[in-house]
C-alpha cells in the first residue's frame, strides 16, 4: 500500500502545480473569501491505515456532504416512511432547482438534492428542538469519525440564512404541499447549521468508514442500510453531475459546495478529496478530476 501513498502525493502535487482551480460558492458570502487554491485528500482503509497529501488539516465547510449522515439518522428513526414524502431518483437537475419541485407536487426527487435534503432535515427534527436534533447529528458524525474535535461554524449557518432565499423558496413550497413539517425557519435553522458543519479532509474520510462494509470497519448502521445509502450516493450523490461522476471515477460518492467530496471504496476504503474551486455542477473541480485519476490508478470501482 506505499502505492497508493505516492499515488496520492503525486496527485497533490500535480493539482498544486496546475493553475485552473475553478471558482469557489459565492452564494454563501461566508465561504465566498475562500481561497480556492487549495487541495488536501485522505483515504482510509477498512482496518484504519491511513494515507494522505495536500492541504490535509484544514477544516473546511462540508455543506452537502453532511446530507449523507442526516439521511442515516432519518432511515434509523422513521424507517422506510421517509420514501412516502423523498423519492429515491436522480433528479438531472441543479442541486437547489426549483421548477421540478412544483412539477411532482412538492416531493422532491431524492435526499441529496436541497429539497429533499431539507425534508430529511424536517423529518429528524419532528417533535424535537433544532438544538438536540443538531447535538445527535454532530454526535453521529464525531462517533463515525471517531473525533470530538469536529463543530458547527455558526458564522457559515447564519452566512446561509441571511442569503438562504431559494433554499427558503423550496421550503416554503413543501409547506404549501403539506411536505413539511416544521416552520420552514425552524427547517432550514437547523438544515443551514449541519451544513456549516467543518470537518479536514482526514476527518471527513474516517466519518466515511460506517459505509464501508467490511468486518474491520465501524458498526453504526446496517450492512443492507450501506449499501442503500451508497446505492443512493452512486445514483444521486453530484446531482446532475452523477452520471458523469460515475462514468469517470466508479465509486459512490457525495460531494459539497465547500468542494470535499467524501467517496466509498465498498469492502475496502472511504476516501476524501477537497479543493474549493467548483466546476459547473457546483461539485470540486479539482476533486472531481482527482478521484477519477485515483480510482484509475488503483483500479477502484464498483463495476
Ligand atoms: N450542494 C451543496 O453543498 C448545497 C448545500 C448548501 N447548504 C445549500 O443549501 O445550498
Amino acid at each position: 500500500m506505499t502505492d497508493l501513498q505516492s499515488i496520492l502525493t503525486r496527485l497533490s502535487d500535480d493539482m498544486h502545480s496546475d493553475g485552473d482551480w475553478g471558482d469557489v460558492a459565492a452564494y454563501i458570502p461566508e465561504l465566498a473569501g475562500v481561497d480556492p487554491a487549495q487541495f488536501g485528500i485522505a483515504a482510509v482503509l477498512a482496518d484504519g491505515t491511513t494515507f494522505t497529501a495536500g492541504d490535509t488539516d484544514v477544516p473546511f465547510s462540508a455543506q452537502s456532504i453532511t446530507k449523507v449522515f442526516t439521511l442515516a439518522i432519518a432511515l434509523g428513526r422513521s424507517g422506510d416512511q421517509l420514501w412516502t414524502r423523498v423519492g429515491r431518483e436522480p433528479s438531472g437537475r441543479a442541486f437547489n432547482s426549483i421548477v421540478q419541485l412544483e412539477q411532482e407536487q412538492g416531493r422532491p426527487r431524492n435526499p441529496f438534492i436541497n429539497a429533499g435534503a431539507i425534508a430529511v432535515t424536517d423529518e429528524i427534527l419532528a417533535g424535537r428542538a433544532p438544538r438536540d436534533t443538531l447535538a445527535e447529528i454532530v454526535q453521529f458524525i464525531r462517533a463515525a469519525a471517531d473525533d470530538r474535535d469536529i463543530h458547527i461554524n455558526d458564522a457559515v449557518a447564519r452566512s446561509e440564512f441571511a442569503h438562504g432565499h431559494r433554499n427558503f423558496a423550496l421550503a416554503h413550497f413543501m409547506a404549501s404541499c403539506g411536505n413539511l413539517k416544521n416552520t420552514p425557519e425552524r427547517t432550514l435553522g437547523t438544515y443551514f447549521h449541519h451544513c456549516a458543519i467543518e470537518m479536514s479532509v482526514l476527518q471527513l474520510a474516517r466519518a466515511g468508514l460506517f459505509l464501508v462494509e467490511a468486518a474491520e470497519a465501524p458498526r453504526l448502521i446496517s450492512a443492507g442500510r450501506m449499501r442503500r445509502l451508497n446505492a443512493l450516493m452512486m445514483t444521486c450523490g453530484h446531482y446532475d453531475g452523477s452520471g458523469d461522476f460515475a462514468y469517470r471515477v466508479g465509486l459512490p460518492a457525495k460531494s459539497g459546495v465547500g468542494g470535499g467530496i467524501l467517496a466509498i471504496v465498498p469492502g475496502r476504503a472511504s476516501v476524501a478529496v477537497w479543493s474549493p474551486g467548483l466546476n459547473r455542477y457546483g461539485n470540486s473541480l479539482k476533486g472531481t478530476e482527482a478521484m477519477a485519476r485515483l480510482a484509475r490508478e488503483m483500479d477502484w470501482s464498483v463495476f
